[in-house]
Formats: C-alpha cells, sequence, structure tokens
C-alpha cells in the first residue's frame, strides 16, 4: 500500500462583490487526507466523528476523485482518510478544502502531473456534487493560496502589498444544505446600477491589493448583489460591520456564503473592541459565534 497526505487550507469566498471569482486561503483552519492505494473502487473514510456522508457521491473529496478516475482510467482502488479541521457549513470552505487536499494527494499518488488549474477544475466537481453547481472560487484559494481571482479555466493570484491580518466571526448556526439554499438566493438578473457599483468594488479591492491602498481595499469590500439578497441567513452582518468600522477595521464582508464574516484589520484598527462588541451582538440575535484571528495561508501541501 502507498500513501500521500496533504493539507488545505480554509478560505473566505466572494470578498465582497466576486461571487464565485474572488478567494482568499487563511490559516484558520485546515483539512488532511490520506490517499493510499487499495482494493478496488473508491473509499472514503471521516477519520473524526463528523456527520458527514462517507458515500463518494456525497462527499465533496469523494466526488473530486471518483471524476479523476474515470478521466484518467485509474483502475486501482483508493481509500481516502479524511480528517476534518475546518468546521463545515459557516461559509469558510469546508468541503473545498477537503476536496483540493484530496485531489492533491491522488495526484501526486498517481503522478499525474495535474496543473494547478486542473486540480481546480477536478476539486471544484466535488462542490458541485454537494451544492447543486459546481462554484470554483473555495477550491482555487485552498490550491493556489494566498488571494485569488477565477478567470474562466484560469485562476490568478492578486500580489498583496498591505500588512493585514483576518477576524473571523463564526456563528454557530447550522443550517442543512446551506451553500445550495445560499446558490438558489441569488437574484438572476441584476440592474445596471447594482452591476455598476459591483464592478467598481471588484476593481477598487484588486487595485487595492495591488497597491497597497488602505482606503481602495476599505471601498472594495462591499457588494450591492448578494450579499444582500442573502442578508436573512445572517442577519447581524450589517451591524457587525458598521461595528468593525467604527473601530477603524479596513473593512468587512461576508465569507463564502456565510453565516461567518470576514474582518480585515491593521494596526489602526480596535482589534480587541471589534471582536468582544462583535460576539456582542451575534449573541443578541441568540447564537454564540467563536472569533478567530487568521493570516494569509499558502496552497495545497503534499508530503
Ligand atoms: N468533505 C466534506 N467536507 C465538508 N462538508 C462536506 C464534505 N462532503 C460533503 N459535505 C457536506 O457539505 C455540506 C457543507 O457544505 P457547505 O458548502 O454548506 O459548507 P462549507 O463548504 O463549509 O461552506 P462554504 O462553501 O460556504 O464556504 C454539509 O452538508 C456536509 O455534510
Ligand atoms: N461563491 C460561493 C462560495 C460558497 O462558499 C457562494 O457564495 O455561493
Amino acid at each position: 500500500m502507498v500513501c500521500k497526505r496533504s493539507i488545505a487550507y480554509s478560505s473566505s469566498a466572494n470578498l465582497g462583490s466576486g461571487f464565485d471569482i474572488l478567494s482568499v486561503a487563511h490559516d484558520a483552519f485546515y483539512d488532511e487526507v490520506e490517499a493510499c492505494t487499495s482494493e478496488g473502487g473508491l473509499r472514503v473514510v471521516m477519520t473524526d466523528n463528523s456527520n458527514i456522508p462517507e458515500d463518494p457521491t456525497k462527499n465533496s473529496a469523494g466526488f473530486s476523485v471518483l471524476s479523476l478516475m474515470k478521466d484518467y482510467g485509474i483502475k486501482e482502488g483508493i481509500i481516502l482518510k479524511v480528517k476534518k479541521g475546518i468546521p463545515a457549513g459557516l461559509g469558510l470552505g469546508s468541503s473545498g478544502a477537503s476536496a483540493a487536499a484530496a485531489v492533491a494527494a491522488v495526484n501526486s499518488l498517481f503522478s499525474l502531473g495535474l496543473s494547478k488549474d486542473s486540480m481546480v477544475k477536478y476539486s471544484m466537481l466535488g462542490e458541485g456534487a454537494i451544492a447543486g453547481s459546481p462554484h470554483p472560487d473555495n477550491v482555487a484559494a485552498s490550491i493556489f493560496g494566498g488571494f485569488v481571482a477565477v478567470l474562466g479555466e484560469r485562476t490568478v493570484n492578486l500580489n498583496v502589498n498591505y500588512d493585514f491580518k483576518f477576524i473571523l466571526f463564526i456563528p454557530s448556526i447550522e443550517a442543512k444544505d446551506k451553500t445550495k439554499k445560499a446558490r438558489e438566493l441569488v437574484p438572476k438578473t441584476v440592474d445596471m446600477s447594482s452591476y455598476v457599483k459591483n464592478m467598481r468594488f471588484g476593481f477598487s479591492l484588486m487595485l487595492g491589493l495591488e497597491r497597497g491602498d488602505r482606503k481602495l481595499i476599505s471601498n472594495g469590500l462591499n457588494d450591492e448583489i448578494v450579499e444582500k439578497a442573502r442578508l436573512p441567513m445572517f442577519p447581524f452582518y450589517p451591524e457587525l460591520k458598521k461595528i468593525s468600522l467604527s473601530h477603524n477595521a479596513i473593512g468587512a464582508c461576508v465569507s463564502g456564503a456565510g453565516p461567518s464574516i470576514l474582518v480585515l484589520v491593521d494596526h489602526e484598527s480596535e482589534i480587541k473592541a471589534i471582536e468582544e462588541e462583535g460576539k456582542k451582538l451575534i449573541a443578541s440575535f441568540g447564537y454564540s459565534a467563536q472569533v478567530k484571528e487568521a493570516k494569509i495561508a499558502g496552497g495545497v501541501k503534499v508530503e
């Protein structure tokens, strides 16, 4: 039996207006996957006591690897042992990280020579199996690391020339098929004024990161369309953003499909006040919340 082990970090997708395009990997949490050759077929084993299905067609890691096995004619059996570090269903790219780690491990196990873009392609299929449509942003961040823009079949890393860190507010809200439901809330059409505002936000964020311009980054962390449509899923968000900005955060946005919220902070921000008041606010809505500080993380690693 030959094995390969990999780890992939959590991520926050969308970053305001970049629905299904922009994302960032952070070191808040990571998943580990060990892929070993075995008897025929694919078996997924969740090594912790999570309720995540082990049926490969219902598991993001399993479905991605099934697709790889089919396309690359892999006849040998594979056992995937998935150790979850990233809590699922909270907008932290949990399903995407498992898929990314599994694809990278199998790529190495069978020396498939997949490019990072091909790994994104296979990993996003796992997202499709559970969220109804295969969004690429979380898996792209987990594979490439850093800030990414997914531009069709290519993912590009953004240069970051500003020093900041993240605060993640992670409310304990259990919602079955959360991302699937959240995607159903996204409007099918948008009016021109929202489109123009969102283009401005997206360009502001990308240029602000590249130029190290705090004001542009701050202006970029906004969204007129998707966050608004999904607000009933995280009703505390507008007030949490207000509190963060009043204490000099750079900006705040919904992490992926929520309910977690990502806040960017730097030396000018009153971090303790943001964390304490933010937690109290979420409690006033009836939810407990974990608050976690994090930094930008690298891409998937195979041992
Ligand atoms: N390997 C996996 N890791 C995590 N969740 C998985 C996995 N395979 C299947 N799932 C299922 O996917 C659902 C969680 O996915 P969902 O997209 O809602 O959350 P997420 O990946 O944590 O967040 P987001 O995509 O918003 O960042 C759960 O119902 C879980 O059972
Ligand atoms: N772009 C995806 C990310 C899910 O984490 C969405 O917002 O549905």
